[in-house]
């Protein structure tokens, strides 16, 4: 029998936080949280050799459990975004000059908000009352970026446990100087906060590059309605980058950080979030992660020169039937083989290749789906049927097909119906491989798929071609897959991506569930 945490009775309550310690009664528990809650979290910080700190699982956890939740330290424009209200993070069509300090408001009273208030302050004080001058509101501003790290400065002066904790973060200020960032930021952010807003005796260059090197190594990208904010936070920071992760990341409407599981976990598992896009090939993968958070991933998908079994950056050999990939995914150097013939090729050669053919898909932008059919049928002799252009290409197509104008599936023919179906099923199998268990993008294809398959059960019932059994057996399908989707859309903000589809998602669950009901009897 263990014993009560907080008056040593023998207890069989587990705090259900952490489960690790046990209560006898919920008084003790109440009575307890104040010396437990700093230690009640089912996870513990460890440190390796190679990933730093990072996060290990303290129990074990089924799919879609929250892990942790915690608002932002500092959250701000990103850098390369258009001005927005710095006071309320909206975009606004009256953004004008904030009368104290000069930066982007839209009203007097978030001229006085509290996430106004660091740059207002140091602006006004640097520059002695006078407002700087933003000219070109309505374009990407260089100035944004500087936001967050004048949030950052101003928690010096207000916060200092913040700020400890700010401190403590990675800042790789060594790879950024000698990739030569700190040299671009030297000229833009440091010119700016020092020169500019006059601020140079207060702060030196060498901590202004070093906020700079941290906001960029651990800031979380938070997407709204107005754009890309970035945000850092006290203990998400710490979770590893993982290309086939364990675990999913949602920011809140108030910017509070959300970690979910989206497959089961075992205690003593790393947690992990895909830094990047799970959709993105190794060598795209490897390029962000080494510009922006200056490692090598070395995950099992990173080291695996098929990914995991989709062949996401396979092309194709045009000796043989074969597919080509590269020897040492983690050497940019080595050649590449084919895995029928055995003829090599000098990566230059692919990277040229797949470079020519990213630059066509850009072109073609979000597209119609006769522009996406045929850069695939152009592409089919080149890439494998799940590179990672090809997967772009194909899920703009399952997409669009059905989104193309306001009678959406109705406007299908029977074989842009099953296009889209073999799409979606196609994808789910990548998907599945690359961001196992409940991922956004699993989501977003249920969700496509449901919709066709409710469209085939009701066409089935109208003209007499489907039986009973058969009805029951599609309805329950689409029922699972608007339960799961529903259930993903949920973790994302209401008023962006996903989160906005969460609500319509639900409602016709509802529908779904009533009818399933109505027919089982
Ligand atoms: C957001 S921080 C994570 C916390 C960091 N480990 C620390 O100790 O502060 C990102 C940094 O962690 C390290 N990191 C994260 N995932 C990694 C991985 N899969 N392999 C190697 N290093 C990794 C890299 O140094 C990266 O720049």
């Amino acid at each position: 029998m263990e014993s009560c945490a907080a008056c040593f009775k023998p207890a069989t309550q587990k705090c259900s936080g952490c489960r690790v310690i046990y209560y006898c009664a919920r008084e003790c528990q109440k009575r307890h949280w104040k010396a437990h809650k700093d230690l009640c979290r089912p996870y513990l910080i460890e440190r390796d050799e190679e990933l730093g700190r990072c996060l290990v699982a303290s129990r074990d956890f089924e799919a879609g459990e929250i892990l942790l939740k915690e608002p932002p330290l500092v959250i701000a424009p990103a850098k390369f975004t258009k001005p927005i209200c710095l006071g309320c993070h909206k975009k606004s069509k009256t953004l004008y000059n904030c009368s104290m300090c000069g930066w982007p408001v839209c009203s007097k009273s978030c001229e006085k908000s509290r996430l106004h208030e660091p740059e207002c302050t140091l602006t006004s004080r640097g520059r002695k009352g006078e407002q700087i001058v933003l000219k070109d509101l309505d374009k990407e501003h260089p100035a944004m970026g500087c936001i967050a790290i004048l949030r950052v400065l101003h928690i010096k002066e207000t916060d200092e446990k913040k700020w400890t904790l700010l401190m403590q973060l990675e800042d790789h200020v060594e790879a950024r100087r000698a990739l030569g960032h700190e040299e671009v930021d030297r000229a833009t952010i440091v010119r700016f906060i020092l020169q500019y807003l006059n601020l140079g005796q207060v702060y030196d260059e060498l901590l202004v590059l070093k906020i700079c090197g941290i906001v960029t190594v651990n800031g979380f990208e938070v997407p709204m309605e107005s754009g890309m904010l970035t945000a850092l936070y006290p203990t998400a920071c710490f979770i590893e980058n993982n290309c086939a992760p364990n675990c999913t990341r949602n920011v809140t409407k108030a910017g509070d950080i959300v970690i979910r599981s989206t497959l089961s976990i075992m205690k003593g598992d790393h947690i992990a979030i895909c830094y990047t896009d799970p959709l993105w090939g190794t060598i795209n993968r490897q390029t962000h992660l080494q510009n922006t958070k200056y490692f090598r991933c070395k995950c099992t998908r990173c080291r695996d020169p098929t990914e995991l079994g989709t062949c996401m950056s396979s092309v194709r050999c045009q000796k043989c039937s074969g597919f080509v990939q590269p020897q040492d995914p983690l050497d940019e150097e080595c050649s590449w083989k084919c895995d029928r013939c055995g003829m090599q090729i000098e990566p230059i050669v692919v990277n040229e290749l797949v470079e020519k053919i990213g630059e066509e898909l850009v072109k073609i932008g979000k597209g119609g789906t006769k522009d996406l059919e045929a850069f695939i049928e152009k592409n089919k002799k080149l890439l494998h049927p799940h590179h990672f252009y090809m997967c772009d290409a194909k899920l703009a197509l399952a997409q669009t097909y059905g989104h193309e104008c306001e009678k959406g599936l109705f406007a299908l023919q029977e074989d842009q119906l099953q296009r889209k179906e073999n799409l979606c099923l196609e994808l789910l199998r990548v998907v599945d491989a690359v961001a196992q268990g409940k991922s956004r993008l699993r989501g977003i294809l249920l969700y496509e798929l449901q919709a066709l398959v409710a469209l085939r059960s009701r066409q089935g019932c109208l003209d007499g071609t489907i039986s009973r059994d058969e009805l029951l057996h599609k309805v329950k399908a689409v029922k699972s897959m608007l339960e799961e989707a529903s259930l993903i859309f949920g973790w994302e903000a209401e008023d962006v991506g996903e989160g906005q589809l969460a609500a319509i998602a639900r409602k016709e669950l509802e529908d779904v569930q009533m009818f399933y009901e109505s027919i089982s009897y």
